[in-house]
């Protein structure tokens, strides 16, 4: 074969292979994100490298994040930086919904996550006329799909810019704009009047708060009395013993990266909903049997994980995607590791539920 042909079929072949695998191996889970159109959020293409520096060394020790005012003051700033670093990589792969949930014999993955969301509502008994309020609101999947099973209006509040205009932008898609409404703010004060929601709910969002109390006191100022709040809260349980090393190793990887201002136990979450007023109608740890695993899904991901290193390592290279991702990626991949072992043993949930009501008799 002549050089010049033989360096034309490399060249194709090449090419062919940067197609295969950025394209269409490395396509978004859910349809709307793919490798190539990862951004870093609203930081621009320069300073995702610095940002992650900062993000890393404000919670290399999650614990002391909480311990004074002063620094408990700066993490919903780190929290925002977090999610302008993580959300595109999250869209691409894992969804819209940025939780997880109990497997579900026979069914995806997509049907185990709707499930997990329409129990909210149904929780909630919302339905057409009622104003909910998604306390941390992600890009919008349980939003959505709470919004399209009850028939009920949802305001969703994220603290992160960047995850309100694709919230915004997946709401339009859906055609379900005129139903969900998406403001940017800080779930510990939130822009919104006392008593002017029928029902609230968040799903793996308060954990990001530094005292629980501040945002569970939010919601109960703006929830209607007699009405309720569900909450799926992230806990270390019963088993988790602090003089074992693996376990402590494990719940600070997770806080480390999950910007998480040190993790609650379970038998702290209904005191403190207590403590800002309100009843507790209900409290189950959904992780426990009957309900399957969630963290299987992280695990079956395995292979997934290394194909998306590779393809942001390429990325990079190319400099499609900014410097900076795959670290943010390697990052993610470790907290993969630490979240599969706090649910492989038992010492980690994702979904303690506690429902909640303001009593009838509050004052508005
Ligand atoms: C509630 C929170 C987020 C929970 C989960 C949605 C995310 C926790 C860890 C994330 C991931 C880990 C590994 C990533 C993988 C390396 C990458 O290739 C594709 C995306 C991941 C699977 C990513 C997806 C989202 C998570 C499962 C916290 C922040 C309170
Ligand atoms: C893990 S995501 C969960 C999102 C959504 N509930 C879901 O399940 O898809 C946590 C969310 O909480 C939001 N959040 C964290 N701290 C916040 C704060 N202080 N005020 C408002 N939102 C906050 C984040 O911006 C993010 O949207």
């Amino acid at each position: 074969m002549e050089p010049a042909t033989m360096a034309w079929t490399a060249g194709l072949l090449g090419a062919g292979l940067v197609y295969w695998f950025v394209w269409v191996m490395g396509a978004a889970e859910v349809k709307g994100k793919r490798a190539v159109d990862l951004k870093m959020g609203s930081i621009t293409r320069d300073k995702v490298q610095d940002k992650y520096t900062q993000y890393w060394s404000f919670f290399r020790r999650p614990k002391e994040t909480a311990t004074t005012q002063a620094s408990a003051d700066k993490v919903p700033a780190f929290v925002d930086t977090f999610y302008n670093l993580v959300t595109d990589i999250y869209e691409w792969g894992w969804g819209q919904s940025f939780h997880f949930s109990p497997s579900l014999p026979g069914r995806s993955h997509r049907d185990a996550t709707r499930v997990h969301e329409e129990r909210v509502a149904d929780l909630l008994g919302a339905e057409p006329g009622h104003r909910v309020l998604d306390v941390g609101c992600g890009v919008g999947g349980p939003m959505r799909a709470i919004a399209a099973h009850s028939g009920a209006r949802v305001v969703g509040i994220t603290i992160n810019e960047y995850q309100v205009n694709r919230a915004r932008a997946h709401n339009r898609k859906a055609g379900l704009d005129a139903q969900c409404e998406v403001v940017c703010g800080n779930f510990m004060a939130m822009p919104f009047d006392d008593a002017s929601f029928d029902g609230a709910y968040s799903i793996e969002a308060t954990c990001h708060a530094p005292r629980l109390q501040d945002v569970y006191g939010e919601v109960y100022r703006v929830l209607k009395p007699g009405r309720l709040y569900v909450s799926y809260e992230w806990v270390t349980t019963p088993l988790y013993r602090a003089d074992d090393p693996a376990h402590v190793e494990a719940i600070h990887g997770i806080e480390r990266g999950d910007a998480l201002p040190g993790l609650r136990r379970q038998d702290e979450i209904a005191s403190i909903a207590q403590e800002v007023g309100f009843e507790v109608v209900q409290e189950l740890d959904l992780a426990l049997p009957p309900s399957l695993p969630w963290w299987t899904r992280l695990k079956m991901g395995r292979l997934a994980y290394w194909r998306n290193s590779l393809v942001v390592r390429v990325l990079t290279l190319l400099r499609i995607a900014p410097k900076g991702v795959v670290e943010v990626h390697e990052m993610l991949y470790e907290t993969a590791q630490h979240l599969t072992l706090g649910g492989e043993t038992g010492i980690f949930s994702p979904m303690h539920m506690v429902v909640l009501r303001k009593p009838a008799t509050a004052a508005e």
